[in-house]
């Protein structure tokens, strides 16, 4: 018998997967299964251990090289912000789905940081583009199904899958053929386009190991041990072949695309139901940033209601409400209770962020707790929207940069509406493998 235990309370989360990371950051094997992945490849689903401990690191040395989180990634989403407010200006007002209009824009700013300017052309990748829902969109009976069926049958209940990664995979060895006539300097150091071009470095790196003393991902990770340095050495030679990787991409485009949309979705919702928190970002965008002018991540110090109420979405409503699976590796207690080697561990994310012990009213929508008397906003350190430690999300800084140059772009241009004589959403929402809101429509009026 397997036991689940489910953590409700932000200090036993971090006590769990922070502090206790080495015990508790293992994924279960079902996992493993319905990604279609098994536990040796991926991300989601990989075991814990050093493939797992190297592609986080070099996974957060291509992000910081690409200068995600700071105003050198803003590039990534220009083009995407561009066209999604030609889009809304020629909507006119008139009312869009909620979802399928973002939907388009996001996975396209998830493409371009993917793979640059070599998506393109790519015939699986526009497609996914034009929709979305139907290359990512599994039946929930398959979740259930991949539990008991044998591999084939699951890869054919995913037909998806198959399109998704070939055309990763096309995409990547044109553009590692582009790459192969650059000179043998070229790595995570140089300026990389997108998140390929430094899959592709790492790559490189690993082939040119002679070349590699100077700042590689084997040094971010050897901190003064002999032994670490060899450890993922052989990690990195493990995962060298490309179906690692394109399992990676799997991952992340999954995992990740729908979410930041879904997280998106409740933030525009929640401005939509609260005019009153739309207003005052909208006061505040037109003093700090004017008319003129593209919002830019160096403005989010000084945009203390727009942070507020960005912050208060994260809280209220948290897309992956219950996080991902934990597998404990060895008997353990916690908090006194005895949690035998193999128990499964959920993250129950909302009812963190609803704990009435730190959170005052925590069922109501009040972006003003996170500021202080005099407006300024006060930096929230009791959340776990994006989970905490060794498995938290590695695709938190792109979020946060999406949502805040979404949001601060189209309320900097169009007030957003419900359309009249509409019923308003119920702000519960739906529950599901991410917590989304209900289907929406927007009028965004020109201002
Ligand atoms: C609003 C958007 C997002 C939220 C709320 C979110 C939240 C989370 C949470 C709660 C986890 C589970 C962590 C754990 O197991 O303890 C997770 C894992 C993960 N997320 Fe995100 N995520 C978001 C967007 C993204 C994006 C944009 C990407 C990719 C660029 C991404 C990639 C991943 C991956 C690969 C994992 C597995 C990490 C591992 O097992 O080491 N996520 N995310």
């Amino acid at each position: 018998m397997i036991r689940m235990f489910i953590l409700s309370e932000v200090d036993i989360i971090h006590e769990a997967l922070v502090i206790n990371g080495a015990v508790f950051n293992d994924r279960p094997a079902f996992l493993g299964i319905m990604s279609g992945s098994g536990s040796k490849k991926g991300m989601v689903a990989l075991e814990s251990g050093p493939f797992h401990r190297y592609q986080r690191l070099f996974t957060r040395e291509i992000m910081r090289a690409l200068g995600i989180g700071c105003v050198k990634g803003e590039k990534h989403f220009t083009k995407s912000l561009t066209e999604l407010c030609q889009h809304l200006t020629e909507s006119t007002g008139r009312p869009l789905d909620a979802r399928t209009t973002l939907s388009s824009f996001v996975f396209y700013s998830f493409s371009v940081f993917f793979f640059g300017n070599a998506s393109d052309n790519n015939q699986a990748l526009i497609k996914l583009r034009d929709s979305p829902t139907e290359l990512l969109h599994q039946n929930p009976a398959f979740i259930l199904a991949s539990n008991i069926l044998p591999k084939h049958f699951v890869e054919q209940l995913m037909p998806n899958k198959k399109k998704l990664t070939d055309s990763f995979l096309e995409i990547f060895q044109g553009r590692r053929q582009q790459q192969q006539l650059k000179d043998d300097t070229w790595s995570t150091d140089t300026s990389l386009d997108s998140f390929l071009d430094g899959i592709l470095a790492i790559q490189k790196q690993y082939m040119n190991k002679n070349n590699s003393s100077s700042s590689s991902v084997h040094d971010a990770g050897n901190q003064g041990d002999g032994n670490h340095s060899n450890v993922m050495d052989k990690a990195a030679a493990a995962l060298a072949p490309d179906e690692h990787y394109m399992q990676m991409f799997f991952d992340f485009f999954t995992v990740g695309a729908e979410t930041s949309l879904v997280e998106l979705l409740w933030v525009l919702q929640m401005v939509m139901l609260y005019p009153e928190w739309q207003r005052r970002i909208q006061e505040e965008l037109d003093q700090v940033v004017g008319t003129e002018d593209a919002p830019s991540l160096l403005h989010k110090r000084r945009l203390h209601a727009t942070m507020a109420t960005i912050s208060e979405v994260y809280r209220f409503r948290p897309v992956a409400a219950l996080g991902a699976p934990h597998r404990v590796t060895q008997d353990m207690f916690l908090r006194g209770y005895f949690i035998p080697e193999g128990s499964y561990i959920l993250t129950n994310i909302y009812a963190a962020h609803h704990d009435s012990k730190l959170w005052k009213e925590p069922d109501t929508f009040d972006p003003g707790r996170f500021l202080d008397a005099g407006g300024k906003f006060k930096i929230p350190n009791r959340m776990v929207t994006f989970s905490a430690g060794q498995r938290s999300c590695p695709g938190e800084m792109w979020t946060r940069s999406l949502i805040f140059l979404y949001i601060t772009t189209i309320l900097q241009k169009f007030t957003l509406r419900f359309p009249d004589n509409e019923d308003r959403p119920d702000v519960m929402g739906e529950p599901g493998i991410n917590y989304s809101p209900c289907e929406f429509k927007i009028c965004a009026v020109p201002r």
